[in-house]
Formats: structure tokens, C-alpha cells, sequence
């Protein structure tokens, strides 16, 4: 079974209304395989979301990069899964090791969070990943396989969940992850879902690698067979991430 090559950018915490518009607009002019080759999805901070769905093009997605999700209300600060459906934001982002880090999201509250983002109808770029302690301790499978367990504990649907390993270690580092090495994880990661939810899933679910990816380190990835495709930091504010988009093999 194909899967369909994807790209995110993941623009975090960055940007001004003029530098968004500039974004938008290189990518807007951006000569790149079709949306039957390759999704791309940029995730802006929520601020932006509603500026950047409204000048994208329209075979570019919009992510949010976080949602709340539990019934009885969002915390202040936070956006609800139910506020992103009435936008019209199809994508989020959920899992974010800096969310897992600095606001203690558990496995279970990540797997909670990713069965009610399904449930309002948003899709999901679930994240997973080991730190430079755990990979180290030789810990990394056990570490993503029970991240994962936690997400495929609340969900019976998996057509709409990209999955992104990122290992810890490699964002905002400059450290990329070897081929080999993001090779290994995801084919262990495939592997673990034909297991522990079944081959139909384990062929089609898009496993992104996301990690310090940009321009000169994309191609050899994308062409990694378990390899689907990219959650992009920094680089995708930048207009190599259109070279990233067309690594899509
Ligand atoms: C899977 C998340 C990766 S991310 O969105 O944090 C980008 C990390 C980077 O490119 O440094």
C-alpha cells in the first residue's frame, strides 16, 4: 500500500503578521509535487491560524499546534478542539515533547487528548519520541512503543492520525537523526501496529520523522522506506522548506 508523502512545518512560537504574509506568500508561488504526491500542512501559532487559512493556497492544510480536550471547558489560554472544528482547522498537532516535558502530558493524557481531537472531527499529527537519556539507556522502542500503546489504547481509528517520531534530542538542536536511525524506529514502529492494532493500519498510517530536518538532510531521509514524511521546525519558516516538500518521493 502507498501512503501519501507528508510535510508539516511546525512555525511554534514565531512570527509577525508581515513575516506570516511572507511565509504564506513563498509558499503560495511554490512549484511543487501535486496533493496526490504529497499533503503539506503548516501549523502557525494560534494567533495566526484563521490569517494563514484565509491566504494559503488551497492544496495547503492548516494545523494548530495544540488543542485542549476535556468535556467541561478549556483552562484560560488554552483553544479547544470544538473552537478549531468551527474555524474550519483541520489538523492538529498533539503531543508536542515540550508539551510531554514542561506541562507533564502523560501518555494517557496524550491518548485521551487524540481520541477527543478524532472525535470533534480534527485530524491528528500525534507525536512520539525518546530523549538523549532514554536512547542512551537503550530504552528507545520501549519508550515510543508505550507512547504509541497509550494513543492506540483510545482510538479505533486511525484514517485520520499521522504519527511523528521525534527524538528528543534532535529538536531545535541541530543534531538530525541519522537515516539508519530514524530508519530503524519507524520500521520498529510499523512493526509494533501490525502487532498490537493490524497490518491494514501498519501499512497506511504515515509515520513523519521530525528531528532538525531542512534542505540538505531531507532527501536521504525521505528516501528511507519507512520514512513518510516531515514535521519541520525552523526550516519551514524559511523557503528551503519547499525544497522539503519536494523530497516527497
Ligand atoms: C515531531 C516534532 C518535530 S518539531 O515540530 O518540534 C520540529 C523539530 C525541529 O525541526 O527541530
Amino acid at each position: 500500500m502507498s501512503r501519501k508523502f507528508f510535510v508539516g512545518g511546525n512555525w511554534k512560537c514565531n512570527g509577525t503578521t508581515e513575516e506570516v504574509k511572507k511565509i504564506v506568500s513563498t509558499l503560495n508561488e511554490a512549484e511543487v509535487p501535486s496533493h496526490d504526491v504529497v499533503e503539506v500542512v503548516v501549523s502557525p501559532p494560534f494567533v495566526f491560524l484563521t490569517l494563514v487559512k484565509s491566504l494559503l493556497r488551497s492544496d495547503f492544510h492548516v494545523a494548530a499546534q495544540n488543542c485542549w480536550v476535556r468535556k467541561g471547558g478549556a483552562f484560560t489560554g488554552e483553544v479547544s478542539a470544538e473552537m478549531l472544528v468551527n474555524l474550519g482547522i483541520p489538523w492538529v498537532i498533539i503531543g508536542h515533547s515540550e508539551r510531554r516535558a514542561l506541562l507533564n502530558e502523560s501518555n494517557e493524557f496524550v491518548g485521551d487528548k487524540v481520541a477527543y481531537a478524532l472525535s470533534q472531527g480534527l485530524k491528528v499529527i500525534a507525536c512520539i519520541g525518546e530523549t538523549l537519556e532514554q536512547r542512551e539507556s537503550g530504552s528507545t522502542m520501549s519508550v515510543v512503543a508505550a507512547q504509541t500503546k497509550a494513543i492506540a489504547d483510545k482510538i479505533t481509528n486511525w484514517d485520520n492520525v499521522v504519527l511523528a517520531y521525534e527524538p528528543v534530542w534532535a529538536i531545535g538542536t541541530g543534531k538530525v537523526a541519522t537515516p539508519a536511525q530514524a530508519q530503524e524506529v519507524h520500521c520498529e514502529l510499523r512493526k509494533w501496529l501490525s502487532e498490537n492494532v493490524g497490518a491494514d493500519v501498519a501499512a497506511s498510517t504515515r509515520i513523519i520523522y521530525g528531528g532538525s530536518v531542512n534542505g540538505a538532510n531531507c532527501q536521504e531521509l525521505a528516501g528511507q522506506p519507512d520514512v513518510d514524511g516531515f514535521l519541520v521546525g525552523g526550516a519551514s519558516l524559511k523557503p528551503e522548506f519547499v525544497d522539503i516538500i519536494k523530497s516527497a518521493t
